[in-house]
C-alpha cells in the first residue's frame, strides 16, 4: 500500500532523512519509532505531500501522493483544530473534502464519535477542549473518510489513558478491515498492544524493520536469583534456561527468583544508542 523509496532531505547541514525505505502492507499497523530528531515527522509530511523529498520516491496504492490525498488520513504530531468550530463541525468539514455527503457523513460521524467518546463534548468548540479530547478530535479528522493509508504521527502523545485505548482500538479494527498504517510514538507498549511491526529509525534512515518476536531474538533478557549465600545477577539469551541452571547448582535456599525477557525498550536502546544525532 506504502512505498517509500530511499528519500534524502537536507536542511543546510542537517540530514533530516538519509536514504529513508519503508514499506507497509494493507492491514499491517507499522510502529515507527526512533529518538528525537531521527526523521519520523519529516518522513510523515513527505508521505502526505506536504514536503518534498530532495530525492527517492513515494508511491501511496502505486501512486505519488498528490494524486492519493482523499486516500490517506493523517493526523499530525502537533495538534491543528479551528479553535471557533465544533468537533461536529471539524468531522463535516474533513468528512465533505473527502467527498461524504448526507447520511454517509452523519453515519460516519456517529460511528467515531461513539468508537473515539466525543459524544459528551461533539457540539463543543474545539478551542473550549482539553488536550485529550483535543487529541482525540485530531485523530477522527483523520478517520472519517476510512483511508487506506492513516499517518498517525504520535497520536497519544499527552493522552489519558482511557483516551489512549479508546484510539488503539479504532487503528486495530481499522488495520483489520485492510487499512494501512503509519504509527509513531514514544510508548513501545502501544505498539505490543497494536501487533504491530517495528521500524526503528535513526539519522534519517531506517535501521531495522521486523515483527517484535523478530527484533527481539538474540536480544539478552536478566536473570537474577538471590539465596541465603549471596545473590547471582546475569544477562542471557535464553534467560529460561539459564534460571534453570543456577537453580540446580544452588546450595543454600532461594529467597527470590526474578527473570526479565527482553522488550521492545531493550531493542530501542540497542539499536538506537549508536546513531543518536
Ligand atoms: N523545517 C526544518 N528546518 C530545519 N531543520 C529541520 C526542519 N524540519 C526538521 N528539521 C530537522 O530534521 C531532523 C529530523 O526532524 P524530525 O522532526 O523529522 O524528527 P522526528 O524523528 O520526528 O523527531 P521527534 O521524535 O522529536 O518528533 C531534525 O534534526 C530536525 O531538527
Amino acid at each position: 500500500m506504502l512505498e517509500v523509496n530511499e528519500l534524502t532531505k537536507r536542511y543546510d547541514e542537517v540530514r533530516a532523512l538519509d536514504g529513508f525505505t519503508l514499506d507497509v502492507a494493507a492491514g499491517e499497523i507499522v510502529g515507527l519509532v526512533g529518538h528525537n530528531g531521527a526523521g519520523k515527522t519529516t518522513f510523515v509530511e513527505m508521505v502526505s505531500g506536504l514536503l518534498q523529498p530532495d530525492s527517492g520516491t513515494v508511491l501511496v496504492g502505486g501512486r505519488p501522493p498528490a494524486d492519493t490525498r482523499g486516500e490517506i488520513g493523517i493526523s499530525p504530531q502537533h495538534i491543528a483544530l479551528y479553535r471557533p468550530l465544533s468537533v461536529r463541525e471539524h468531522l463535516n468539514l474533513y468528512g465533505g473534502i473527502a467527498g461524504l455527503r448526507g447520511a454517509t457523513l452523519r453515519d460516519a460521524i456517529d460511528e467515531l464519535a461513539v468508537a473515539l467518546q466525543l459524544t459528551s463534548f461533539i457540539d463543543r468548540r474545539a478551542g473550549l477542549l482539553s488536550g485529550g479530547q483535543q487529541r482525540r478530535t485530531q485523530a477522527a479528522t483523520a478517520l472519517i473518510h476510512r483511508p487506506s493509508l492513516l499517518l498517525l504521527d504520535e497520536p497519544t502523545a499527552g493522552a489519558d489513558p482511557e483516551t489512549r485505548q479508546a484510539l488503539l482500538d479504532v487503528v486495530k479494527q481499522r488495520a483489520g478491515e485492510g487499512t494501512a498504517v503509519v504509527y509513531t510514538t514514544h510508548y513501545l507498549a502501544e505498539l505490543m498492544d497494536l501487533d504491530a511491526t517495528i521500524a526503528v529509525a535513526a539519522k534519517g534512515r531506517v535501521i531495522a524493520r521486523g515483527t517484535s518476536a523478530q527484533l527481539l531474538e538474540g536480544l539478552p533478557g536478566e536473570v537474577r536469583v538471590t539465596a541465603a549465600d549471596g545473590e547471582v545477577h546475569v544477562s542471557s539469551q535464553d534467560p529460561t534456561g539459564t534460571l534453570l541452571e543456577i537453580l540446580g547448582s544452588v546450595r543454600r535456599p532461594v529467597e527470590s527468583v526474578e527473570l526479565r525477557h527482553p522488550t521492545l525498550d531493550d531493542l530501542y536502546h540497542s539499536l538506537a544508542a549508536d546513531h543518536v544525532h
